[in-house]
């Protein structure tokens, strides 16, 4: 039994809220007292640029993770898709939420659009894996860069800005939208990124072992947990954040083994640096590692390079 009251730091977005309230009732209903403490991250203030801009690494988490330095928070709640592969020293993920459906959706205030690789329609994204990757599949669309909270983005859409957005299906529902949805991304095509529709919880490694034990107990997944960090060693590998067009899925196939997909999309369409491995679970992280080994080795290296410039 925990006595004390966990500090779950969150940012302010609805949708960090809603993350961090579902966590929140998860400790509750494990007998655990939790309250939550807001945030503001660098990510949640600049509006006015592209996140691959404002160079993604830990925009969304940095004042977080000083809160959880000094003890202002015990736990951090994440979507696992922000976190950058390679967290200091000194923090770990604890725990991973059950995954919501993790594919990409076209959401729009319009009806009756008919979207297909034909349309000549407007779409807005603020994600270079999403821009890649419509540039092939939707070669006539002209895309807009879009940013802000999922709130703003459809006001942004609602003021004329695009006629669809381009937005994760767990954010989408998590928030009550899914009546926006006007179509649906497959995930062997627009395959995710990492991490996308599950929540994960960061702590200090100074975090009391009786306190972490009790989160994961109360929170974690544990197949959830075996895709996210096998899709994580792929990112780590590739040394990146959210700002590359990097994509990697990981799934159960059967009891004991997971299929991989990984790799890069390019931002001229074709073709893309696609790899994937069924495995034994056992073997996740490591075929993650090699996926983002084969990836780089095959141009991929080449072009993380040119996006850098
Ligand atoms: N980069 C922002 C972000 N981070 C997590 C989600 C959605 C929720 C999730 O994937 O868990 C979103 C919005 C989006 O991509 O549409």
């Amino acid at each position: 039994m925990i006595e004390r009251t966990i500090k779950i730091g969150t940012r302010k977005s609805k949708l960090a809220l809603w993350q961090a309230e579902h966590v929140k009732s998860l400790l509750e209903q494990n007998n655990m007292n939790a309250e939550l403490v807001l945030i503001e991250t660098k990510g949640d203030k600049i509006l006015d640029r592209s996140l691959s801009k404002i160079g993604s690494k830990g925009v969304f988490t940095e004042e977080l993770e000083e809160q959880l330095r000094n003890g202002g928070i015990d736990i951090a709640v994440h979507s696992a898709k922000d976190m950058q592969a390679s967290l200091g020293d000194d923090f770990e993920l604890i725990a991973f939420t059950d995954r919501e459906e993790c594919h990409d959706v076209f959401v729009s205030h319009k009806s009756g659009l008919t979207i297909d690789q034909n349309t000549d329609i407007v779409i807005g994204t603020s994600s270079v894996r999403r821009v890649a990757m419509l540039k092939k599949y939707y070669p006539k669309a002209k895309i807009v860069d879009v940013r802000g909270n999922l709130q703003t983005r459809i006001k942004k859409m609602e003021d004329g800005l695009c006629d669809v957005l381009m937005l994760a299906y767990a954010g989408v529902h998590r928030m009550g939208y899914n009546n926006m949805i006007v179509h649906e991304l497959p995930v062997d095509t627009f395959t995710p990124a990492t991490g996308q529709g599950c929540v994960a919880i960061e702590a200090s490694t100074g975090l009391a072992v009786e306190v972490k034990d009790a989160i994961r107990s109360a929170i974690n997944n544990e197949k959830t947990e075996t895709c996210v960090r096998a899709e994580r060693a792929f990112l780590k590998e590739l040394q990146g954040g959210c700002s590359i067009p990097a994509f990697c899925l990981a799934k159960w196939a059967s009891k004991s083994e997971i299929t991989i997909t990984g790799g890069l999309a390019k931002p001229d369409g074709l073709p893309q640096l696609r790899y994937t491995y069924t495995v034994p679970a056992i073997e996740a992280n490591e075929t993650g590692t090699k996926i983002a080994k084969e990836t780089l080795a095959n141009g991929g290296a080449e072009l993380l390079a040119q996006l850098k410039n």
